[in-house]
């Protein structure tokens, strides 16, 4: 079974007694000569001499797999007073606290002593974009001669080791373990992706990053938010003193100047749209199918002429913004000139985001993991500057995810692509079929006379576009992105819209 996370190998054992006397917990009897090593929250991720957190979920408490905790060799649980109750007949000592969730960055953080101040972090946040930023400045980073980790909803990565990721941003207990980890290996920097749901859920606890970085904010999560202002003051957590030295701000969007306003910490200001004053400005240059130039111009007059190997003027933002994290941490804007120079352009390849699959001959095909209608509504603007004939989209919605956002989804698809066809995409607890209705009924009330194809299985969608582009025409597969799985009835089902999409171009004879 592949690794659940990532942990240090020589973690330094700290006392059992002492954790007590340092977080004012009460200690139980006999504990002196306990020692832990390292922290879990879940009963599949307990390694030996592990204090296992019981955090109370929404479907059950972890305090209730104290057995198990113990059969897999955790030295003691530290729970609420609900799950002492649930722990207490597991034979292991239980410490109490009020809130074992809010609790675990900082317990994390002294039992993997990640404290001082190595590796350098940088946190991105925002609705678009995150994945793809941290990406960059993982290659630029790279391209400085900096050994790097990095960690998203792709993937959490230390040099050559490597496992999938699940969360977007790993649990806090998850995320110490991986910079204690990083420590041990000479990691000097590390870009980690940082979710309003991570902010909001104690995820990033513990941790002071260096910058931190805005792209933008947008329509998505407002299942898990009352409205967009709270899910805008989830992401404004991240720019206060306590988590974070300084912030780069992307103003492309309206929320970047409210952030700007009510920030605690030293921000700069980026933007790439005219008409917008910022401290850091990107131009942007041409837009091709696999790239796109830009000129990256800094406060003082200083400029920089580079290229990232992504269409879209988003991609170019996206890059701007990574560089001047770079800066603000210290590295010098004429030496990423020089390192961009030599390798010529940003380099950088972010999985699944308009990653392109198809070859030289015939339609382009793009997979992407855009799911809000602003990527929708980005994405297919992008496509759009250089596609001389039809652009066609793939896409559906998630289950048990934003319903409210999937009629925008809809729209914005029927409004800028030529052919729409509607599939299933990843429906987890929901009817499929009541999903696709949705979609569906929303794109044709957009374009009642535009083409919208309903084809339940994605498979099929994505072959259906492929037998009527040609030439010139593209193909934009959205949702996705670099996923390996869908999500049916609560079951993971193998899928690769990668895979399928390079099947379906060569069994119609296209190269992939
Ligand atoms: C809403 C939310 O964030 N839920 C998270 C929460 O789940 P939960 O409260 O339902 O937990 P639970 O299943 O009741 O379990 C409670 C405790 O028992 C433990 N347990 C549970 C079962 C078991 O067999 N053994 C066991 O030990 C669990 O590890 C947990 O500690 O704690 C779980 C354990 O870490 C998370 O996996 C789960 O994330 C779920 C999967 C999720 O979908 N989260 C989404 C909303 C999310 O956080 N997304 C963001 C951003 C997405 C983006 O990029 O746009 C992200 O950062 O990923
Ligand atoms: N700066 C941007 N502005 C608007 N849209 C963007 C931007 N950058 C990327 N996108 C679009 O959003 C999609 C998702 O990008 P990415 O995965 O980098 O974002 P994310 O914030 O990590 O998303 P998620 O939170 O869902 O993981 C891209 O594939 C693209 O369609």
């Amino acid at each position: 079974m592949p690794a659940a996370s990532i942990r240090p190998l020589h973690p330094v054992p700290r006392s059992l007694s002492q954790l007590c006397a340092r977080f004012g917990l009460d200690a139980p009897d006999d504990i002196d000569h306990l020692e832990v090593t390292g922290v879990s929250i879940s009963s599949k991720d307990v390694d030996a001499g592990d204090l296992y957190v019981g955090i109370p979920g929404a479907r059950v408490h972890g305090a209730s797999f104290a057995d198990d905790a113990r059969a897999d060799g955790a030295v003691a649980v530290l729970t609420d007073a609900a799950g002492a109750a649930l722990a207490a007949d597991s034979g292991l000592p239980v410490l109490v606290t009020e809130d074992p969730r809010a609790a675990l960055g900082e317990v994390s953080a002294w039992i993997y002593r990640t404290d001082p101040d190595v590796p350098k972090l940088f946190g991105v946040t925002g609705t678009n974009g995150k994945t793809t930023v941290a990406y960059i400045l993982d290659g630029l980073l790279g391209q400085l001669g900096v050994l790097t980790g990095l960690t998203t909803t792709v993937e959490r990565r230390i040099g050559d080791e490597r496992i999938d990721a699940s969360l977007t941003t790993p649990e806090a207990n998850e995320l110490h373990a991986l910079i204690a980890r990083m420590r041990e290996v000479g990691v000097h920097a590390a870009s980690i992706e940082v979710s309003a749901q991570a902010i909001t859920r104690h995820r990033v606890d513990g941790l002071l990053f260096d910058v931190v970085g805005f792209t933008n904010l947008s329509h998505d999560h407002l299942d898990d938010y009352p409205d967009f202002a709270s899910y805008f003051e989830a992401k404004l957590e991240l720019f206060t003193p306590e988590r974070a030295r300084r912030g780069v701000v992307s103003l492309d969007s309206e929320w970047g100047a409210k952030l700007v306003e009510n920030t605690r910490i030293p921000v700069t200001t980026i933007t790439s749209k005219d008409g917008v004053e910022a401290d850091w400005r990107v131009i942007v240059g041409g837009q091709r199918g696999a790239s796109t130039t830009f000129t990256l111009v800094a406060p003082d007059g200083r400029s920089l002429d580079t290229s990232i190997p992504m269409p879209g003027w988003f991609s170019a933002a996206n890059a701007g913004l990574a560089i001047v994290m770079l800066v603000e941490s210290g590295y010098d804007l004429d030496q990423i000139g020089e390192a961009l120079e030599r390798d010529g352009g940003v380099d950088a390849f972010v999985p699944g985001r308009l990653e392109l699959v198809s070859g030289e001959r015939g339609p382009r095909l793009y997979v992407d993991y855009g799911h809000t209608p602003d990527a929708f509504e980005q994405t297919l603007g992008a496509l759009r500057e250089f596609t001389t004939g039809r652009l066609f989209m793939i896409f559906g919605a998630d289950g048990d995810r934003d319903a409210t956002k999937r009629p925008d989804m809809a729209r914005i698809a029927a409004e800028l692509a030529d052919v729409v066809i509607i599939t299933d995409y990843n429906p987890r607890t929901e009817d499929p079929e009541a999903i696709r209705r949705v979609l569906v009924d929303a794109a044709r009330a957009a374009r009642p006379e535009g083409e919208v194809l309903e084809i339940a299985d994605a498979r099929l969608g994505i072959r259906r576009a492929v037998e009527l582009a040609d030439d010139g025409d593209t193909i934009l597969v959205a949702g996705p992105g670099h996923e390996s799985y869908t999500e049916v009835a609560g079951e993971k089902i193998h899928y690769s819209a990668r895979d399928e999409a390079r099947e379906a171009l060569r069994e119609a004879g296209w190269q992939a």
